[in-house]
């Protein structure tokens, strides 16, 4: 790592002559493949903009400059050259953000790793250059897959509309999402590669034309007329050039060089231009290069010889719902799923094996999944869309307005839903059950176990008049909990010790956390706290019969891997209220604040979401209603004060 070392700023880079350039960007592969086969992360990307990142910061001034990167995901290489290189506790509590991080560097500058923002935040900073006469520049890196967001065309709609604004786009076209990029403009974006190496033929030649004294300026003039025909005759009109946006390319996203004379000219150019740069995720480790799944996009921890992993991943959340998708689609041939490119990831591999007919990978491009979802329905079929919990907040418009507000019975699979935790702040599936309160006749299963999954699951594509939601937990599916009753709709978990008529606490158990609350009542046991356990499998609406139950306790405790604000503890609060049941409620969920990336172990404790604190909590709010109820008994020994 001679030279990786010695890099601690991007202006280090300036002193390197490109046989070094190359030397560096093969220590930088090697060290990402050490590093990361440690940690765990997302190594394919990052392996693929080695060279791009290079040129990037050796052609702009960051952090004058702005480089900004869509979802942050292929920011490790950005991390390197920018000062930070302890990749130890990569994406764990207290070490560095898998994601840039503003409080980690003045360099990084959007933190959110939802796709297909990029674009919009270069068009406000260039906007804000202008109008406040900075002359520094934006640059914007988004892959193909980002580029498949509604948002992306947005943001280039009206970049293209300011023809004299500098904003320079760096397409990082390596033809993958988490799955091969799917559409449209992964064709065009294909269609534009075919034109590889005829655009560094003429950067090169220009620049030698440009060093020519005497001849080379008219020659160069005559060349660049052609030029212009040429690629007008040889390339498609490309879509950019027809928006207004200058296109240059496609370039060897791996020839440093050539890379910089592209983005030297995007740099000098006047207004909005666009580098198409063909990369290749995964570039430089033949286990990521031959992966035909997802190129190692996101991997846990390898061998790095091999790329196997170092641990074999048990029966987690995503595969339980895999494989009961599969026996519904053989059961039913109106069922049909959607996945915003992310078909492995989401669990829908067997399901497309096989139905391939019956999976639309819509690019990343929730939105229109959901409304497409509405078409679905309305046409016959019964779509599943398995999302991310966090991602389907974008979709939370079409939601209402398209799919509720119609009836159609669509069914929402929210995989990764609660504190994810490594990923950071935007990846943690904490607003779900907020926000789809408020969506009208709209239903919430929140599965406890694999049983759970399976079962819940089927009661939702059941539903064709109304959307339903079925959300769970990322990874390993917890141990099965068995209902010992049945209470209307809802679950008994565990009955109070004693057989109480009147047990002190009401523990409603939501989704995954059903193990932890099961732990709170035997904690309060030893208290000397009676408590019942309910799971209510659907959260919304609230059950009939929970009101009625509540009011046989002395004191109701939601737990969920939600959000507090407007979850489920505040939906019952607010059923008591309604059927006037006036017994004391304590909700317990995520802060409303960004949680900083670590494990999910390590975020729950931070937060307070664990058996030991909860239970504390608890007994300190049964002491409380003790005391004042024995103050009640107290009044009632010495009489009522006088009236006077
Ligand atoms: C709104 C949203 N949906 C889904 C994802 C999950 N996701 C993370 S990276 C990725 C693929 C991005 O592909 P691309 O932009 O081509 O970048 P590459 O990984 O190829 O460098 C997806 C779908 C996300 N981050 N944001
Ligand atoms: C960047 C992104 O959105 C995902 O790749 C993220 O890493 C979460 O994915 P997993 O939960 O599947 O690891
Ligand atoms: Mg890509």
């Amino acid at each position: 790592m001679a030279l990786l070392t010695r890099i601690n700023g991007p202006r280090d880079l300036d002193r390197l002559a490109q046989p070094q350039l190359v030397e560096l960007a093969a220590e930088i592969r090697s060290f990402l493949v050490d590093a990361v086969s440690k940690t765990g992360g997302h190594l394919g990307p990052n392996l693929g903009v080695v060279e791009l990142t290079i040129a990037l910061h050796r052609v702009f001034d960051s952090p004058r400059d702005r480089i900004l990167f869509d979802t942050g995901h292929q920011s490790y290489v950005h991390k390197l050259l920018t000062g930070r290189q302890d990749f130890s506790r990569l994406k764990s509590t207290g070490g560095l953000s898998g994601y840039p991080s503003r409080a980690e560097s003045a360099h990084d500058v959007i933190e959110n790793s939802h796709a297909s923002t990029v674009l919009g935040w270069a068009d406000g900073i260039a906007k804000a250059n202008e109008l406040l006469g900075r002359d520094d520049h934006v640059v914007a890196v988004i892959g193909d897959g980002a580029l498949t967001g509604g948002m992306a065309w947005e943001a280039l709609n009206n970049i293209a509309a300011a023809k004299d604004r500098p904003l320079v786009v760096v397409v990082n076209d390596n033809e993958w999402s988490y799955s091969p990029t799917i559409g449209g403009l992964a064709n065009h974006l294909a269609t534009l590669r075919t034109t590889d190496g005829y655009e560094q033929f003429l950067a090169r030649t220009r620049e030698v034309l440009e060093r020519t004294p005497l001849i080379g300026r008219p020659l160069y003039e005559t060349l660049h007329g052609a030029k212009k025909g040429l690629k007008d005759f040889i390339t498609p009109q490309g879509m950019f050039e027809d928006l207004g946006i200058k296109y240059v390319g496609p370039i060897d996203g791996h020839d440093i060089e050539a890379v910089e004379s592209a983005l030297q000219r995007a740099r000098r150019f006047h207004g909005p231009v666009l580098v198409h740069c063909i990369t290749e995720k995964g570039r430089g480790y033949t286990p990521a290069e031959r992966d035909r799944i997802d190129r190692f996009h996101g991997i846990s921890p390898i061998h790095p010889d091999t790329g196997l992993p170092l641990s074999a991943g048990g029966a987690d959340w995503t595969s339980v719902f895999g494989d009961e998708m599969l026996e519904l689609g053989k059961e039913r041939s109106d069922i049909v799923a959607i996945t915003a490119a992310m078909l492995h990831p989401v669990g829908l591999t067997k399901f497309a094996e096989a139905f391939p007919d019956r999976v639309f990978d819509v690019g990343i491009a929730e939105q229109h999944g959901a409304v497409s979802a509405a078409g679905l329905a309305t046409g016959g079929l019964h779509p599943v869309f398995a999302v991310y919990a966090t991602f389907l907040n974008r979709a939370f418009d079409q939601v209402l307005m398209d799919v509720a507000l119609h009836k159609c019975g669509v069914t929402f699979v929210l995989d990764r839903a609660g504190v994810t935790g490594s990923d950071g702040a935007s990846h943690n599936g904490m607003w779900d059950m907020s926000i789809l309160q408020v969506v009208p006749g709209l239903r919430i299963a929140a599965p406890r176990d694999a049983d759970q999954v399976r079962a819940q699951l089927r009661e939702a594509v059941a539903v064709e008049d109304a959307p339903t939601v079925v959300r769970y937990s990322k990874g390993a599916v917890g141990p099965a909990v068995p209902a010992v009753g049945r209470i209307g709709g809802m679950d008994v978990l565990r009955e109070p010790a004693g057989g109480t008529e009147q047990p002190d606490v009401l523990l409603v158990s939501v989704g995954a956390l059903a193990p932890m609350c099961l732990e709170i009542a035997a904690l309060l046991d030893a208290q000397g706290i009676t408590s019942t356990v309910v799971d209510p499998r659907w959260v919304k609406p609230v059950d009939d019969e929970l009101p009625g139950l509540a009011a046989r306790h002395r004191l109701v405790v939601t737990v969920e891997d939600n959000g507090r604000v407007g979850g489920v503890g505040s939906a019952v609060a607010q059923a008591l209220r309604d059927a006037e049941v006036d017994v004391p409620l304590r909700d317990f969920g995520i802060p409303p604040r960004f949680l900083e990336h670590g494990s999910r172990k390590d975020v729950m404790a931070a937060i307070g979401l664990t058996a030991p604190d909860i239970a504390r909590q608890v007994t300190g709010v049964v002491a409380t209603i003790d005391a004042r109820f024995s103050d009640e008994e107290a009044g009632a020994v010495l009489g009522e004060p006088d009236a006077g």
